[in-house]
């Protein structure tokens, strides 16, 4: 295959004075250009091979540095080891477990929690703290020190198609899964994102998503890292987003919904308009008209605005322009609920498997940019992954069906699927019509019962400054428009929905359903 992390150092070869990475907050920024950059890693790999890292050793990367998370992720494929992202939080211990890595690289905070919480225990056997804090006390790994001319440890990377990085879900359906990306599956969806992309020399990307600071390089764009609050994206000031994107004069922007939404109110409210920004791309959950049509008034008219579908496991599968989302949702084709996804990308094949007769079922991928596999984890492989002649065949545990078109839509989740007595309510078929209503912030639809006679809930978030009454209203108004609006059996109102601490998008169903539930006990329904 043509890339591999070894093959790397050919991607970052060539423009070694342009910029590779820029690091902002606070109206400070921080570059580090292309040839420094190729300088780090090799120092980098130089370091952590003396530490006794080896081929095959498999690393957790855990820090919210952008230039550490590439620098060391690329010295380690240098190095042929593996490195493993995940992010820190409650079942980080049970992931490690599946893991088992051999090597534990984080900054003071994750160094800490890892002590505390004995994440990667009895496993990991080499320790190294990055940034510089002095504390906690422990080997340092330097990660900003030019090595012009030291020759790389003959180490080499594993010859063929080995592992090459392993990444875990987000776990909005369960405890979180380590997808593992063959040197063949990163080729693919570089591959993919450049053909969705078109990257330019000038491109400067926004990444909105720290994992994306990974990618930007090796896809020849300067990646802007803005100060994002990954514990909490949602929560960042957007100052810090749209003020970076401004001076950085940003022209790609990769982002989920949810820091979207913080750029378009912030422009929206100071009246800023963002000239130098020629594509958004919207992804880690379903892109709303309103929200599509709020960033458009920000950006030139030309502007490409994107809502790219995919998972951890297969990224990217398909994607879709907001004027062909907005047209699909106003004049679906006869059959067609939900949210169309657009068409799968050069390379992917998408099927609909276990469909029903209105040809609803569980949307499947296969193609070079699918994680073949789970580490550790044969339960979630067995029922997810098949060979097919295309390849492993993944599923998504996503609603959907293919229309006439070859477009895919989206009707959510399998596991949040609302099961009332003698039928089934798909949470994207309520939740897109129903978040069109006015004064809505976004819905969810919950079961609260046991499966086959639940009751379905309809949560509304309303937008700040609307009346209860006013919002309930104008949700069952458009709900009596929708076929299956009757079997939504009751309307809460709940500001700020509990969400997923990756994306801050996807909606916690389970939570909810539990305050729902609870909320109705209440009031003795
Ligand atoms: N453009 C999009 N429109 C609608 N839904 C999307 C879009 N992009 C992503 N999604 C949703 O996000 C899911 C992928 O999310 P991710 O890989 O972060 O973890 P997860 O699947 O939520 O985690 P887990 O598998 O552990 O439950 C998709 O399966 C889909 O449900």
């Amino acid at each position: 295959m043509s890339t591999s992390l070894p093959g790397l150092a050919a991607r970052l070869a060539g423009r070694p004075g342009a910029v590779a990475l820029v690091e902002s907050r606070k109206g400070l920024s921080r570059a580090t250009r292309r040839g420094e950059l190729v300088g780090h890693c090799h120092h980098i790999a130089r370091a952590l091979h003396d530490a006794g890292v080896r081929p095959g050793h498999r690393a957790v990367v855990m820090t919210r540095d952008a230039h550490d998370l590439t620098a060391v992720c690329y010295a380690l494929g240098l190095l042929g080891a593996v490195p493993v992202l995940i992010e820190p939080r409650a079942e980080v211990g049970r992931c490690l477990q599946d893991v088992a890595p051999d090597v534990f690289i984080g900054e003071p905070a994750a160094q800490w929690g890892r002590r505390a919480l004995g994440w990667g225990r009895p496993h990991v056997r080499i320790s190294l703290v990055t940034g510089d804090s002095p504390l906690p006390a422990g080997r340092r790994l330097t990660t900003r020190t030019p090595a012009d001319g030291i020759p790389l440890p003959r180490a080499g990377g594993p010859a063929g198609d080995g592992p090459a990085l392993i990444a875990f879900t987000s776990g909005s359906t369960g405890r979180p899964k380590g997808a593992e990306y063959r040197h063949s599956t990163l080729a693919g969806q570089l591959d993919a994102l450049t053909t969705l992309m078109d990257p330019r020399p000038d491109d400067v990307l926004l990444a909105g998503f720290l994992p994306v600071a990974l990618l930007g390089p090796l896809l020849g764009l300067t990646t802007l890292a803005p100060a994002v609050n990954h514990l909490a994206p949602a929560r960042t000031p957007p100052e810090e987003l749209v003020g970076p994107l401004l001076e950085h004069r940003a022209s790609i922007v990769l982002a989920s919904p949810a820091v979207l939404t913080l750029i378009a109110r912030h422009c929206a409210r100071h009246g800023i308009t963002l000239p130098s920004v020629r594509q958004i791309l919207s992804f880690g959950a379903p892109l709303r008209t309103a929200l599509a049509a709020a960033l458009r008034g920000a950006v030139p008219q030309d502007a490409e605005l994107l809502s790219v579908y995919g998972a951890t496991e297969c990224l990217p599968v398909s994607a879709i322009g907001d004027h062909e989302l907005r047209a699909s949702r106003a004049a679906p084709p006869a059959g067609h609920a939900g949210t169309c996804l657009g068409r799968p990308l050069p390379g992917v094949r998408a099927r609909v498997l276990d469909a029903d007769a209105t040809g609803l079922g569980e949307i499947a991928v296969s193609g070079a940019t699918v994680s073949p596999a789970y580490h550790a984890r044969p339960d979630a492989d067995a029922v997810t992954k098949s060979d097919t002649d295309d390849g492993v065949l993944h599923r998504t545990g996503d609603l959907g069906r293919l229309d006439d078109e070859g477009r895919l839509w989206f009707l959510g989740r399998r596991a949040h699927l609302v099961t009332g007595t003698g039928f089934g309510l798909a949470t994207e078929d309520i939740e897109a019509t129903a978040d069109t209503a006015r004064g809505v912030r976004r819905t969810a639809l919950v079961g609260v019962g046991p499966a086959l006679c639940q009751l379905p809930v309809l949560c509304v978030e309303p937008l700040p400054g609307t009346s209860r009454a006013a919002v309930l209203a104008a949700v069952r108004a458009v709900l009596k428009d929708h076929p299956e609006g009757h079997r939504v059996g009751a309307l809460l109102i709940r500001r700020g929905f509990p969400t997923d601490p990756r994306h801050n998008s996807k909606i916690d169903r389970l939570r909810l359903a539990g305050w729902a539930a609870g909320r109705l006990r209440g009031r003795g329904r």
